[in-house]
């Protein structure tokens, strides 16, 4: 139901309630009818609907809600690790606490708050924490939801401990998408990329924007044709989808490939999807086709973007994932992840990201605007 902005109590419409783990979580009302939900399970974000009701957020069907384990989906909080490149558990350990409400935080810039609904959350280590990770710390996570539906989340970091420390961390968003194949990001290209499923090597993004294609689609692609053609493709495509691109690649650098194998590679390269862009712009727009809708993402401190698909292999190895639903996400994540952030004792980082979902008409000038500043 749409209510007046001017009448509209920001206090009165937040919602503490439980999950049916019995886990706490906050639900954030505008007047519009728009909202977000945040589990106090990771700090984590796992619905944000516009006024229509439509979730705007991906959430796995086989979603295991089981502390330690975090649901599938949503936002989770990558915190002080992004991946496997460190000594931490994957992604760090912040998605898998408990956080608590910060009834009491330090001030934000006033339109942090203005005109919006909002919880702010907390985050400190336990003996447990500082046994593999042994650094004071503060992590306050506010999540707002604006009268126009604009979720936002600003992070921020607060080394209380007597020495340095550096971290990586990335807000991995799970975005809802029609199909995949319907899907284009914006602002990523000509940007270098460090390659996940390449060892994290260095490439730079060469389209003139990011698409992802079905695999098999009717109609006869180059790639069925070589499956039927040669007999190597099945046997190249698990190779592609465990990241062992190189192979092809040097095939293709000394003049022996085929048409078949050209296409073959290029088609590899966009169906699993794990990179890490690099010095992005401060606006990304996730363009839905099929739903008409684009996400926009505005983000500050969060120089990288992260964007994953697992795409079918993977799918059917993750056992909180449904063998198709990666045809209904996309991950793009604000993110610090190639030169992680070092604070000295008593230092802060924030880090702030804006998304917004629009319908793709009014898109085009809206992202323009947000991408020059204005
Ligand atoms: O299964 P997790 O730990 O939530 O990670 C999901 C994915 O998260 C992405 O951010 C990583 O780049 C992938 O490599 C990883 O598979």
């Amino acid at each position: 139901m749409r209510h007046s902005a001017a009448v509209w109590d920001y206090r009165a419409a937040i919602e503490h309630t439980k999950d049916w783990s019995g886990m706490d979580q906050v639900v954030l009302r505008n007047p519009q009818g728009a909202s977000a939900r945040v589990s106090l399970h990771g700090g984590q974000v796992f619905s944000w609907r516009n006024e229509q009701g439509e979730e705007l957020l991906f959430t796995s069907s086989k979603g295991i809600f089981k502390p330690p384990k975090q649901v599938r989906g949503g936002i989770p909080i990558c915190f002080p690790q992004f991946g496997n490149c460190g000594s931490l558990e994957q992604h760090g350990f912040a998605r898998s606490k408990v956080w608590t409400v910060d009834d009491n935080p330090p001030p934000l810039h006033p339109n942090d708050s203005h005109g919006k609904s909002f919880i702010d959350l907390l985050l400190k280590p336990s003996e447990e924490d500082l046994k593999c990770w042994p650094y004071s710390f503060e992590l306050r996570l506010r999540v707002s939801l604006a009268a126009n539906g604009d979720l936002a989340l600003t992070s921020r970091v607060r080394n209380i401990d007597g020495k340095p420390f550096s971290f990586s961390f990335t807000y991995h968003t799970y975005l809802s998408v029609s199909d995949i194949s319907e899907v284009r990001v914006e602002g990523l290209e000509t940007l270098d990329y460090l390659d996940n499923l390449r060892q994290r090597q260095r490439f730079t993004e060469q389209g003139d924007a990011l698409t992802f294609e079905s695999e098999g689609e009717d109609g006869g692609t180059g790639v069925e044709d070589a499956e039927e053609g040669t007999g190597k493709f099945a046997e190249g495509r698990s190779e592609m989808e465990r990241g062992m691109t190189g192979v092809v690649a040097v095939d293709s650098v000394d003049g022996c490939n085929n048409g078949f194998i050209d296409l073959f590679l290029y088609c590899g390269f966009i169906w699993q999807v794990d990179r890490v862009y690099l010095s992005c712009p401060n606006a990304i727009a996730i363009l839905d086709h099929g739903r008409k809708r684009t996400y926009v993402i505005r983000k500050d401190g969060l120089p990288d973007v992260a964007v994953w698909n697992p795409w079918e292999k993977k799918s059917k190895a993750m056992v909180d994932f449904g063998d198709e639903e990666y045809k209904k996400m996309l991950c793009v994540d604000g993110a610090v992840v190639e030169k992680p952030v070092t604070l000295k004792p008593g230092e802060e980082w924030t880090g702030h990201l804006v998304l917004s979902a629009v319908p793709s008409s009014f898109c085009s000038e809206y992202f323009d605007l947000e991408r020059r500043g204005l």
